[in-house]
């Protein structure tokens, strides 16, 4: 039997929920409640979790059970993920959130519009399938995957679409960590407005 996923986002399927340490980006070294969602269509060949594209195989939760979860650790940062999130309106699950002083962060390719009230928006664009504007035009943090030298100018291209306070990040894909990381020093060193974001929390053996 299919899912069906209401559409006022009072249930979503989830994943995975764990306390945990932001690993990457603006944000990280914060400790932070992560919602892992399931589903995405955008096919990233070298995703890090591809278990969550099948939204079928996550059960539906009630995001203010979701919320009370996230509510009884010392943090008050939640960190929603995936698979890719905005497939589903958050609008009830960030409202609810915020209402409990909670601070909401979220990851997202940009592929699907823009929902939810968020305190932090990371975008990492996706060449499998474009972002949407608007959620350039809304992101805090770009967050720019390099899997291959020519991932540069692709960086730059999406660079010009960000808002011009947007910090920049460039981040090597996790099994080309070892030739992508000098590319990525070299440039950064070169081309200051961008930074170094690495996957901290694989280095740290924690999720
Ligand atoms: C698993 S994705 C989920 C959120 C959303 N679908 C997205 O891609 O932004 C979380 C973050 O991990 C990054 N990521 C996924 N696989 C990676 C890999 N193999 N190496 C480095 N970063 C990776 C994504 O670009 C994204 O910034
Ligand atoms: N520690 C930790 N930090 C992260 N930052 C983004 C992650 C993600 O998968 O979205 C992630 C993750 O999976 N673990
Ligand atoms: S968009 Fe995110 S979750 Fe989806 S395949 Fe790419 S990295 Fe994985
Ligand atoms: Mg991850």
């Amino acid at each position: 039997m299919a899912h069906v996923i209401p559409a006022d986002g009072t249930q979503l399927p989830l994943m995975e929920e764990f306390y945990t340490i932001q690993g990457e980006g603006y944000n990280s070294g914060k400790a932070a409640y992560f919602i892992r969602l399931g589903g995405c269509d955008v096919g990233c060949p070298w995703c890090d979790v591809k278990e969550s594209w099948d939204a079928e195989q996550h059960p539906l939760t009630s995001a203010d059970t979701i919320v009370s979860h996230a509510a009884q650790y010392p943090a008050k940062n939640v960190v929603v993920t995936g698979g890719e999130p905005l497939i589903y309106n958050l609008d009830y699950l960030t409202t609810t959130l915020q209402n409990q002083q909670i601070r909401t962060f979220i990851e997202t390719s940009g592929a699907y519009p823009l929902s939810g009230q968020w305190d932090w928006i990371c975008l990492s664009p996706k060449k499998f399938k474009a972002p949407m504007p608007e959620v350039a035009a809304a992101a805090h943090e770009l967050k720019v995957i390099v899997f291959n030298k020519s991932d540069f100018a692709w960086a730059e291209q999406h660079a010009k679409t960000v808002s011009p306070g947007c910090k920049l990040f460039l981040q090597p894909e996790w099994s080309r960590v070892k030739e992508m990381t000098p590319l990525i020093v070299d440039y950064v060193m070169n081309n200051p407005q961008w930074e170094v974001s690495l996957q901290t929390h694989k280095y740290m053996d924690i999720p």
